[in-house]
């Protein structure tokens, strides 16, 4: 009763079960995912319904849309990924989680991921990325940034996480990961030979790949004294006993396959742009190298960089920052509501789902002048951003909690890339699509030169 004094939003449904997936997967390849929302807002105000994905779907926007979709109370609404999302990574990762359960892993993960123990890792991510340089840029005319990129984080993230050394087992991952990336954004309608099809199969694989590194280290940890803190895996294996941290092995392994996923294509992306926007632009080129080669002076030759040395990378990390507000890696996300909400005067019901997209405050002028505009000094005071606008992590109980990893991956990778190279676009044109990651033409190919022997 109480329903049917409120409306639903303005909008079509679309056709049953596609609704409108393949116009927004449409316009994510011809990157106009924004002007084909923008359209809607047009048509229907700034509050609509369509259906995604298989889901009726409600999509806000705004500071206030971002406050609510992430603040509200768990009770009310909840996360949610789109259903080839969910079953290619597992129903226990820590996006399908909630409450209490939520917590619990959440928790985990961060005291896995915590300041302290991320700033013995600099040293080793050092390593990976110039072991990376002397592999795949020494000795090139042209590289191809993104894809090494990708190698360059899975790297990172199989062996600082995983404990999983370079071999013929990590390459499986890899090609694993590819069939999950390209299934998790389909209808997930299960037939053969579809891209859904196939990232159900590489996920079994993969699962069960995990499962045989769990038995692994779990013969290391408990017969051969291995320190909890090698990898993450070594680490939940460690805790599972302790009163209240039961984690259960499905949800070790549901949540390593996604920490893999969160932490490598995208960080990867950031980097990737980055590098973009240094060929692009020389006075913020001219002053990221200043920074960096202020830090390489000081630095004997082989020596690693260090937590300190990142600390003083401020304006290199703002411009980082810039390029999460213009590209941001991960476009919006779901909720799932699960009961009747009232938002802007309009009802969503329980059972829907809510569509949130970060660029929608990031590109608007009233809260960041001339958007288009590449500006690292907007980030100089960063009180000055409105709370609830600058979203490129998220916000609210599932904010990313791997931030201060990709931060240090992304400077160390910078500093390395600036101080021993430089480089020339082959592609000019500054296009990009999404998969729904955003990758230039061509995955941006770029002449290199190198500046000195590693
Ligand atoms: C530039 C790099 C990154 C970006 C832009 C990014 C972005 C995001 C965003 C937007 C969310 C929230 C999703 C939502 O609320 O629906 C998220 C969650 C998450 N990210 Fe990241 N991320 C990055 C790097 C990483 C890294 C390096 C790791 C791991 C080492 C990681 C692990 C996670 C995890 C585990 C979650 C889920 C948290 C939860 O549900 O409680 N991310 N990330």
């Amino acid at each position: 009763k109480r329903r049917s004094s409120k409306r639903l939003p303005p909008g079509s449904l679309g056709i049953p079960i596609i609704g409108q997936s393949f116009d927004l997967l449409q316009a994510f390849q011809a990157n106009t995912a924004e002007k084909w929302l923008e359209e809607r807002i047009r048509k229907y105000g700034p509050i609509s319904k369509l259906s995604l994905f298989g889901k009726p779907t409600v999509f806000i926007h705004g500071p206030a849309a971002n406050k609510f979709v992430f603040t509200s109370d768990i009770s009310t609404i909840a996360d949610q990924q789109m259903k080839s999302v969910q079953m290619i990574l597992g129903d226990r990762n820590l996006l399908e989680l909630s409450g209490k359960d939520h917590k619990r892993v959440r928790g985990a993960l961060l005291s896995f991921l915590k300041l302290e123990s991320l700033k013995q890792y600099v040293g080793k991510i050092d390593e990976e990325m110039r072991k990376h340089l002397e592999m795949h840029w020494q000795g090139k005319e042209k590289v191809v940034v993104l894809p090494l990129m990708k190698t360059l984080t899975f790297d990172i993230i199989c062996t600082l996480l995983f404990g999983l050394e370079r071999g013929t087992r990590r390459d499986k991952f890899v090609d694993c990961f590819q069939e999950m990336l390209q299934g998790m954004l389909t209808v997930p309608v299960n037939l053969p030979f579809t891209r859904y099809n196939r990232g159900l199969r590489a996920s079994a694989k993969a699962q069960n790949m995990v499962k045989d590194l769990i038995y692994e280290k779990r013969v290391e940890l408990e017969q051969k004294g291995g320190s909890p803190h090698q990898d993450l895996i070594t680490y939940l294996l460690s805790i599972r006993g302790q009163d209240n941290e039961v984690i259960t092995e499905k949800e070790i392994v549901h949540n390593i396959l996604f920490v893999m996923v969160a932490g490598y294509d995208t960080t990867s992306v950031l980097i990737t742009f980055i590098v973009r926007l240094l060929a692009n632009d020389p006075a913020v080129y001219a002053a990221v190298l200043q920074e960096q080669e202020e830090i390489a002076k000081n630095k004997n030759s082989g020596e690693f960089l260090t937590w300190e040395d990142l600390a003083k990378m401020k304006y290199t990390w703002r411009v980082a920052m810039e390029t999460l507000r213009m590209f941001p890696p991960v476009f919006g996300g779901f909720r799932r509501v699960l009961k009747d909400i009232e938002y802007g005067g309009y009802l969503i019901p329980k059972g829907w789902q809510i569509l949130w997209v970060a660029s929608m405050t990031h590109m608007e002028n009233s809260i960041f002048p001339e958007p288009s505009k590449f500006d690292p000094t907007r980030f100089e005071n960063q009180a000055s951003v409105p709370p609830h606008c600058y979203i490129p992590f998220g916000g609210g109980p599932h904010m990313c909690p791997g931030n201060e990893f990709a931060r240090i991956e992304t400077l160390v990778a910078i500093h390395y890339l600036v101080t021993r190279f430089t480089w020339k676009l082959c592609y000019t044109d500054n296009f990009f699509s999404r998969d729904p990651m955003p990758k230039p033409t061509q995955g941006l190919p770029v002449y290199i030169v190198p500046k000195k022997p590693l």
